[in-house]
């Protein structure tokens, strides 16, 4: 039995990035060896196994094919008898499909190493078509590598454009695609994705009630420079979808957790003043505090304030942020000693709030 470093960890150390995390490949082993050393098998349709101490993934080397439609499709042979190039030609890509022995020696028969310095992100055989998922992920490695030089290359572009014809992505569960597009936000460059995607017309297929413009395609951009949180970068696309256009619904059907949902949900609800190109008054930025819910949720001016600074730098965060904790700190409470009482409570508040809120923000 042998065991080889593969896939992104060997590609990164190559690129001189730190690995995320370290893939592993069993050769000549059988689950029931790697059982009794400990391991734990995790995939129920994969012969993957986590390692008793380090908890990585190793898997046994395997060959798939195509057998039918949707990610069950694939009939896996994992017998001991599979060798390692077997295995690292059913991969995606050339330069995931490089191996490291423990001493350091790499084994390459694709050419991974080539087309790391050719800054190319090239399919490895024909059997790449079997995965429609790999659409996505190709967009996802030229979101994450294109600021180092890397592009798609042209035979590969070629076999995408075929996949995406075929209409396979349509069989994509809403579950991977969502984990793809979750992974790509938080690349260098989440534009890179949308991009490719709508250059091979497969966002027809995966997310076809949005709609990908050049503005929107910016928007992504200017806040992506901005930020690393994959939430508000994920906002940032609503803001110039119409009026109609159904945020929660698409969230569903995409299974999209809450907490995006709802800064996506912002963004679009807020779009008048987010697009404004004027300054924004005092009395806007008040109203703003109610459409907000700022006074129960005061982290979602935050997120406010991230993507207006974004579209337009240099509005006055920082003042506004105050002067909202200070107009915060007005409570019902001490309006309720005064002696206000039911809706004249209510008034009172905002109205105490308001002139707080001005002041501090006026001054
Ligand atoms: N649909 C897929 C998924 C994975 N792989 C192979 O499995 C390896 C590990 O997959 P994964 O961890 O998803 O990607 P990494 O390349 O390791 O990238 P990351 O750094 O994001 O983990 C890949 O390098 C690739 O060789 C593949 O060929 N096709
Ligand atoms: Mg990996």
């Amino acid at each position: 039995m042998k065991t080889y470093l593969v896939g992104g960890a060997v590609r990164d150390k190559l690129l001189g990035i730190e690995p995320l995390e370290h893939d592993w490949v069993v050769v000549g082993a059988s689950a029931e060896e790697m059982e009794r050393q400990g391991f734990q098998q995790v995939g129920k349709d994969f012969p993957v196994f986590l390692h008793p101490q380090t908890q990585e993934e190793y898997a046994l080397a395997r060959t798939e094919r195509k057998a039918g439609k949707g990610y069950k499709g694939f009939t896996v042979n994992a017998d001991r008898s599979v060798t390692l190039e077997q295995d690292l030609s059913r991969r995606d890509l050339t330069i995931n499909a490089i191996a490291e022995d423990p001493d350091g020696n790499l084994i390459d028969p694709f050419g991974g190493q080539r087309d790391i310095r050719q800054r190319l992100l090239r399919h490895v055989s024909d059997a790449f078509v079997e995965d429609p998922l790999r659409v996505l992920r190709i967009a996802r490695f030229w979101a994450r590598f294109a600021h180092l030089g890397f592009q798609v290359a042209d035979e590969t572009l070629a076999l995408l454009a075929q996949m995406v014809a075929s209409g396979e992505l349509q069989h994509l569960t809403p579950e991977r695609v969502w984990k793809e597009w979750e992974k790509a936000l938080a690349t260098q460059a989440p534009d890179k994705f949308l991009q490719l995607l709508v250059t091979l017309n497969a966002e027809k297929q995966v997310f076809p009630e949005l709609q990908i413009t050049q503005q929107v395609l910016q928007h992504q951009r200017q806040v992506s420079a901005l930020t690393k949180d994959t939430i508000l970068r994920f906002a940032s696309l609503f803001i110039s979808q119409p009026q109609r256009f159904d945020v929660a619904a698409f969230c569903r059907r995409l299974a999209v957790p809450n907490r995006y949902k709802e800064a996506a949900q912002l963004a679009q609800a807020q779009q008048v003043l987010l697009l404004q190109t004027d300054t924004i008054s005092s009395e806007q930025y008040f109203n703003l505090l109610g459409e907000l819910d700022y006074w129960r949720r005061p982290e979602r001016l935050n997120q406010w304030l991230m993507l207006k600074t974004a579209l337009q730098p240099g509005i006055p965060q920082q003042r506004v942020r105050q002067a909202a904790a200070t107009a915060a700190t007005v409570t019902a409470q001490e309006l309720l000693q005064q002696g206000f009482t039911g809706k004249a409570l209510g008034e009172a508040l905002t109205r105490r709030r308001r002139q707080v809120f001005l002041e501090q923000l006026e001054r």
